[in-house]
């Protein structure tokens, strides 16, 4: 098989799960039906009570069949009581062949009704479900900690988790309708076994070697599919940038479009080729085994036509028999085919269910402190070193400062020193691996996690633009003051977003972003206003923000920052910008590098010492003169 350079071949058989390991896998249909039952009960009872009155279906309409055949048989033997209909009706000897094919009537009308109704519950259950778990796995990811959303490995167990979410609700009715067709074939067998019992031992010749297949090339289409989480996500992530709005300005002006339809076709083509080969094998030997089976079919028909010619079988027993043996045959297939479909599916279910047994490691401890409110000391990092997962560089080590109470706080250095770590640090979006943060004197680890953000306003330099209202954008930043407009128009006067909303047709309840109808697109200076309110919105004695006015021009950052300022008085601050126009605004100044801090002082104090913040400043400065 063709693969790109430097891609990781496809998997090989010897790589697939051991039979103990599918066999552990089948605990899994126990979950799902539990969470089936959880969807609805209802639907989940009548579902199955109408597979069981259908499963004794089959049987019923064989031996009737037989009953009619054997019927009109001796119906051909007796003198006839006259030449016509008439005659026979009137001598009451079609009254057995007449009720006969009533039953029958009835049978077919009463399955094909079932089936329907079956379908129909099935159906409406499978969207539920599939509604059930997508909201199971919304919940469980809110859980999670950030470290789960930011490592490419999580990102693929989530990326398998969601595709299954949505694409094992056939695996429901195929569980039900194996149970369905396990009675029927206990009731056909039932009848063969009377008659002829050795004919039941003939067909496992015709489907072990089917199974054996099915079995193999299940496995195999699962491992592939693992094996190829990442390149499905590439897929979908070039599908994504190469035809989403975002993107588009960016793309036209680079000419991207090629570069990123080459680089689709080429690894789209390697999945292709490779699941290529393996449905041709599947079909291959799908043929050779399907062959096999119609053999041993006409084999045991051949003996049973043979058996009624020398008279022991009557031809309605023909009929029912070879009636018999040809859907015991195809349920037998079809149910065992079933148990390897479904141990496959099961496979994929770890795939859901392991996704849920992912645990958050950011954990509020049993008896949590309640956060100081106001706090009155401050915050205090206290040689703290920490490393993201997978990674061998510490992106902050050693590092101790304190933030006074009330005190604004300014956070510079070059690209990658450290300041967002610190953030995410501070709001416990991870935990140190050395060191500890306190407020107040109170390790960050003793309180809930909950209450930590409820006290802390901040905003990110990749800040969200929520296709939402604009009310909605601002009342997310807390989202139980959703309804309430004088806080949200409080907000906004505080970020200056009023101004922006007032330009708006329809004002609050303008549609911001470009992603929907009537939705109106805001600069990014604009958007970063509104982003910025949602801060506003909670009552925070601490605000954080980490350069969410890249886009503002040096005079609305002026504004926002001053503002802030005024408005930050007696708060903590944070400020993290690149800016030292706002940063020289803050009471002191932290330059850092490389996760340590270089200086630190006011403004006025770093630009006496004439070391690294000094530099940087001229550096900007003169970019001004
Ligand atoms: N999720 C992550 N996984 C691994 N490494 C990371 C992750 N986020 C940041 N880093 C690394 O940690 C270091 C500090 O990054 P951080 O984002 O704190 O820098 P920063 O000072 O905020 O930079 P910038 O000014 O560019 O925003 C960098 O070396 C960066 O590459």
């Amino acid at each position: 098989m063709t693969d790109l350079p430097g891609r990781r071949p496809p998997p090989t058989p010897e790589q697939a799960p051991t039979f103990r390991q599918r066999i552990e896998n089948l605990r899994h249909l126990g979950r799902l039906v539990a969470q089936i039952w959880r969807t609805s009960r209802v639907l989940t009872a009548a579902s199955i009570g109408l597979r069981l009155i259908s499963s004794v279906q089959p049987v019923a309409m064989l031996y009737v069949g037989k009953l009619i055949i054997d019927e009109v048989v001796r119906l051909t033997t007796i003198t006839p009581p006259g030449s016509d209909f008439v005659d026979w009706w009137s001598a009451g000897a079609l009254s057995t062949v007449l009720v006969l094919l009533a039953v029958e009537l009835a049978l077919v009308i009463g399955s094909d009704l079932l089936a329907r109704a079956t379908g129909l519950v099935d159906s409406v259950l499978s969207e539920l479900h599939s509604n059930q778990v997508s909201v199971e796995l919304m919940a469980h990811a809110a859980r999670l900690d950030l470290m789960h959303f930011e490592s490419a490995e999580y990102q693929d167990r989530l990326e398998r988790a969601r595709r299954q979410a949505a694409g094992r609700n056939a695996l429901l009715s195929q569980m039900f309708g194996q149970a369905q067709d396990m009675i029927t074939v206990v009731t056909l067998g039932a009848g063969l076994f009377i008659y002829a019992p050795w004919l039941i031992l003939l067909l496992p010749l015709s489907f072990v070697p089917a199974i054996w297949g099915e079995t193999r090339f299940n496995t195999l289409a699962y491992f592939m599919s693992r094996w190829r989480t990442p390149e499905r996500r590439e897929l979908e992530y070039i599908r994504y940038i190469g035809a989403s709005a975002e993107t588009a300005k960016e793309l036209k002006l680079f000419g991207l479009g090629d570069f990123l339809i080459s680089r689709f076709k080429q690894l789209a083509h390697t999945i292709y080729l490779e699941n290529r080969t393996l449905s041709t094998q599947r079909a291959l030997w799908g043929a050779l085994f399907s062959a096999i089976s119609t053999l041993t079919y006409y084999g045991a028909y051949g003996f049973i036509v043979w058996r009624t010619i020398s008279g022991e079988f009557s031809i309605g027993d023909l009929a029912f028999l070879s009636g018999s043996f040809l859907r015991l045959n195809g349920l037998f297939q079809k149910i065992l085919l079933g148990f390897t479909s479904i141990a496959g599916q099961s496979m994929y279910l770890d795939d859901l269910f392991s996704f849920f047994e992912i645990e958050p490691t950011v954990l509020s401890p049993a008896s949590p402190q309640p956060f100081p409110a106001p706090i009155r000391q401050g915050i205090a990092f206290e040689n703290v070193g920490f490393r993201y997962p997978d990674t061998d560089g510490w992106a902050i080590r050693h590092l101790s400062f304190t933030l006074k109470a009330g005190e604004t706080l300014a956070l510079v250095g070059e690209n990658g020193a450290g300041k967002t770590t610190i953030v995410k640090l501070l709001t416990r979006l991870y935990d140190p691996d050395e060191g500890r943060i306190t407020v107040d004197g109170i390790d960050l680890r003793d309180f809930a996690v909950a209450d930590i953000h409820a006290h802390i306003g901040v905003i990110f330099q990749d800040f969200i633009r929520y296709s939402l209202s604009a009310r909605e954008n601002i009342g997310v930043g807390r989202i139980e003051e959703q309804g309430n407009q004088e806080r949200i128009e409080d907000a906004a006067e505080r970020s200056l977003a009023d101004a922006v909303i007032a330009k708006l047709p329809e004002g609050y309840d303008q549609q911001l972003g470009r992603l929907f109808k009537k939705g109106r697109d805001l600069s990014g200076g604009e958007w970063q206003k509104v982003a910025i309110a949602r801060a506003y919105m909670r009552d925070a004695d601490l605000i954080i923000l980490d350069e969410p006015t890249a886009a503002l021009d040096a005079k609305a950052e002026a504004e926002v920052f001053s503002r802030f300022k005024s408005l930050a008085a007696g708060k903590t601050a944070v400020i993290i910008s690149h800016r030292f126009s706002t940063v020289r605004m803050a009471d002191r100044i932290l330059v850092l590098e490389n996760g340590a801090i270089e200086e630190a002082g006011s403004h006025d104090e770093l630009l006496a010492k004439r070391g690294r913040y000094a530099e940087l400043f001229e550096l900007q400065a003169a970019g001004y003169r």
